[in-house]
């Protein structure tokens, strides 16, 4: 395992790029589905266009279709055809315009629509304009969306519901996307005690379980809930050897840091290796990440806000390049000032939950007075994290990165 030299702690751009790259090493099967199942599915093949979109030039307005070429806008017209979205229309009589409404099929001989609002209907039917049109007026050219052979969609999108709108108008019911990836996943302690159970003196309700499934959730990954591993060796031994029968990836939360009542470290290391442990973040610091037999795994520290962030920062990389996503990896971030000073440099990279406000002078990034890495009430109040680099210290008015919360669970 490396890791920085001075603190022993590996940097987290080193740990990204790790996991990353162990994520991208795995490979899940292809289904095809409709694309009415595809939302957020991860799509395993580039889409090629089989026509143009739309197929013909059409009205981008209800009004009258007319060849602007020898035009004149006092004399009246004779209405020669109507043409509605839908049908198929003859070419244009000369000296004549046609009804046309929107999304209707151009008429050969026409290259130009006149809104209606433009026109003038005499009693006897006929139309004349008060404008003088110009070629392609209110008209949507064939292939103005899509080109016939384009590539629309690239191995390895998320499929948003703008994507699956594209899969449409190409005329695909179907579409061909990895396995929904399988990751089972425990909590440990011994104190831990199911919500809606009464709790006895020394015990804390499991916020983790909840907390991590609805993590996962975001990222589309099918869940297999392990419950709660007591802290002992053989119960966690057994639990993560079984699981590998079951899953993709085994998660864990706690049992990963140093005392002698952290078995999953040990556990990893009987049945299989630990690759990383011990990363400069804070909160989340004994992150773990190894291999159970061949299964990977993934150790979350115990406490929630630790979940939470090394959810965020370090696992969900590894899982969604798992799951074969190659667009989107890297959440965006914004520059905003800060509203608070740091004035004691850490030796971890500290992701600080903060709001985003307006100030009188732009926007501005409070900080929650309870950062401590037991705590989940603070990361309800927050809009996201500001990231503090290890060894910087701030003043006010420095400009920080803020990764929303949005950006980084959406996938
Ligand atoms: N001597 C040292 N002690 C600790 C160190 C260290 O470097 N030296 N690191 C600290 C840091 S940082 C963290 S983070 C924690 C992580 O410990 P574990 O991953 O072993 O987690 P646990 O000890 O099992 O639990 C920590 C904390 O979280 C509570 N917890 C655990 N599971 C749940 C759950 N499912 N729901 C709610 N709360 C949970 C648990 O009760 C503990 O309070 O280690 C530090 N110690
Ligand atoms: O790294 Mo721990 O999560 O600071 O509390």
């Amino acid at each position: 395992m490396s890791s920085c030299p001075s603190h022993g702690l590996m940097p987290i751009a080193q740990a990204q790029t790790r996991l990353e790259q162990a994520g991208r090493h795995q490979l899940l099967p292809v289904e095809t589905i409709s694309i009415y199942e595809a939302l957020d599915r991860i799509l395993a093949e580039d889409v090629i266009a089989t026509l143009d979109v739309p197929p013909q030039a059409n009205s981008a307005m209800d009004g009258y279709a007319v060849c602007c070429d020898k035009f004149c806008t006092q004399q009246p017209y004779v209405v020669s055809q109507r043409i509605t979205a839908g049908v198929a229309p003859q070419p244009l009589l000369d000296g004549t315009v046609a009804r046309i409404f929107t999304g209707a099929v151009i008429p050969e001989g026409a290259n130009a629509v006149i809104m209606q609002e433009d026109a003038v209907v005499a009693a006897d039917g006929t139309v004349s304009f008060v404008i003088q049109p110009d070629a392609y007026d209110n008209i949507r050219p064939q292939g103005q969306d899509i080109r016939q052979g384009t590539r629309i969609l690239s191995q390895g999108t998320r499929l948003s519901p703008a994507a699956i709108g594209l899969l449409a108008t190409i005329g695909h019911a179907k579409v061909n996307v990895y396995r929904r990836l399988k990751v089972m996943f425990f909590c440990t302690g011994n104190e831990l005690v199911e919500p809606s159970q009464p709790l006895a003196s020394g015990q804390i309700y499991n916020s983790n379980r909840a907390l991590l499934a609805s993590l996962l959730k975001k990222l589309d990954i099918d869940l297999i809930d392990g419950g709660v591993i007591p802290d002992n060796l053989e119960a966690t031994l057994d639990a993560l050897q079984q699981a590998t029968q079951q899953a993709d990836v085994i998660m864990t939360t706690g049992g990963v840091s140093v005392g002698e009542e952290d078995h999953v470290k040990a556990a990893v290391n009987q049945c299989g290796r630990l690759e990383l442990w011990k990363i400069a973040i804070k909160p989340g610091k004994p992150l773990a990440f190894g291999y159970v037999h061949e299964t990977p795994f993934l150790g979350l520290p115990g406490n929630p806000q630790s979940v939470f962030v090394t959810f965020a920062i370090l696992a969900r990389i590894f899982l969604i390049n798992y799951q074969g996503q190659r667009d989107g990896l890297t959440p965006q971030f914004a520059l905003i000032a800060s509203d608070f000073a740091i004035k004691k440099a850490q030796t971890r990279t500290e992701y600080l939950r903060v709001k985003v406000v307006h100030g009188s002078d732009g926007l501005r990034l409070i900080k929650h007075d309870n950062q401590s890495s037991g705590v989940l009430s603070s990361a309800v109040w927050a809009d996201g994290f500001a990231v503090i680099p290890a060894g910087q210290i701030v003043s006010q008015g420095d400009l920080l990165a803020f990764l929303s919360f949005s950006s980084l669970l959406l996938a």
